[in-house]
């Protein structure tokens, strides 16, 4: 794919513990960017490629593109990269960076840590109209499917990858809309479980304030874990695109896989997400000669030959 862990085991020896002790710093001072930086790095993946696109700054930039108006923790990347700048000018990628700190923050929430892949080279296009690409929360489990085996990601990675709902905050004005007035009959969008109903309501009034941040995953939005596949099974899904993925029957297997219903070949959360999440960074990465496979030959020459030369 281009990248291998490691990439800067030799050119930035400390560039991980960089990212991870920035990552550690701006999580204690406020914990809203462990799941701010996870979203930031699906962002940057899914359009132009993992490349650091996300943090190009200008009025028709990516960043000025509505899904991506809330992201947060902008401010723990640029924190990372001052400190790389110094340890290392030029060394580290930014599209990096946002990989690494991705799995930082899964790790600061209590969920798995796994190998991260480096070397990506950073993007110099950034289009806000380019954001289309991204999968929208009302957007059918078909459509989620072909947006995701766009990027050559599978069923199984969709349901893994939007398990990061377990942690992380939605604001009202993306779900509302489920709570009043969704259809003529029942009011209320009729996946949602109707003992949750109220409690959406109260937090979410009809004329209330449409920022209101409330939790994707009920009572663990803190906590990287198991819990958002069991609410999906309760009617408890916050996001509409979240409730299909327990109606619609080729996700709903996985999410019952995750939860180890009885029948079933048991899935386990935390070690397929450390797996999709490796997949998914390494969507359309920017190679040095245009393609991945001499983006992959000059590597390996290049590591074989200083690799022989210092011994
Ligand atoms: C069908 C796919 C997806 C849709 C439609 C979707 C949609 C959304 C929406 C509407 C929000 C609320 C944003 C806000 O109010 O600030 C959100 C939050 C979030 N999303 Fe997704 N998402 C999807 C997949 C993913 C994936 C693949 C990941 C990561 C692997 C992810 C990670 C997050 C996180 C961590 C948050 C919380 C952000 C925060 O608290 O600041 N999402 N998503
Ligand atoms: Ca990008
Ligand atoms: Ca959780």
């Amino acid at each position: 794919q281009g990248t291998r862990v490691g990439f800067y085991s030799r050119s930035c020896p400390r560039a991980e513990s960089i990212v991870q002790s920035a990552v550690r710093s701006g999580f204690n001072s406020n914990p809203t960017v462990a799941p701010g930086l996870l979203r930031m790095h699906f962002h940057d993946c899914f359009v132009q490629g993992c490349d650091g696109s996300i943090l190009t700054n200008g009025d028709d930039a990516e960043k000025m593109a509505g899904p991506n108006r809330l992201l947060r923790g902008y401010e723990v990347i640029d924190d990372a990269k001052t400190q790389l700048e110094a340890a290392c000018p030029g060394v580290v990628s930014c599209a990096d960076i946002l990989a690494l700190a991705a799995r930082d923050a899964v790790v600061l929430s209590g969920g798995p840590g796994w190998p991260v892949p480096t070397g990506r080279r950073d993007g110099r296009v950034s289009l806000a109209s380019d954001a289309s690409n991204l999968p929208g929360f009302t957007d059918s489990i078909d459509v989620q499917k072909q947006k995701f085996a766009a990027k050559g990601l599978n069923t199984q990675d969709l349901v893994t990858l939007v398990g990061g709902h377990t942690i992380g905050t939605s604001a009202c004005q993306f779900f509302r809309y489920r709570l009043y007035n969704f259809n003529s009959t029942t009011g209320a969008d009729p996946s949602i479980d109707t003992a949750f109903l109220p409690q959406l309501r109260s937090l979410c009034p009809e004329d209330g304030d449409s920022s209101k941040r409330v939790g994707l995953d009920d009572r663990s939005e803190n906590r990287f874990d198991n819990s958002f596949f069991a609410n999906l099974r309760n009617g408890r899904g916050i996001l509409e695109s979240d409730q299909k993925l327990w109606t619609d029957d080729s996700t709903k297997t996985f999410v019952q896989r995750f939860l180890g219903i009885r029948g079933l070949l048991g899935l386990t959360f935390s070690a397929e997400f450390g797996k999709s999440m490796v997949k998914m960074s390494n969507i359309e990465v920017k190679a040095l000669f245009g393609t991945h496979f001499h983006q992959n030959t000059f590597f390996s020459l290049f590591f074989s030959t200083t690799h022989s030369l210092l011994k």
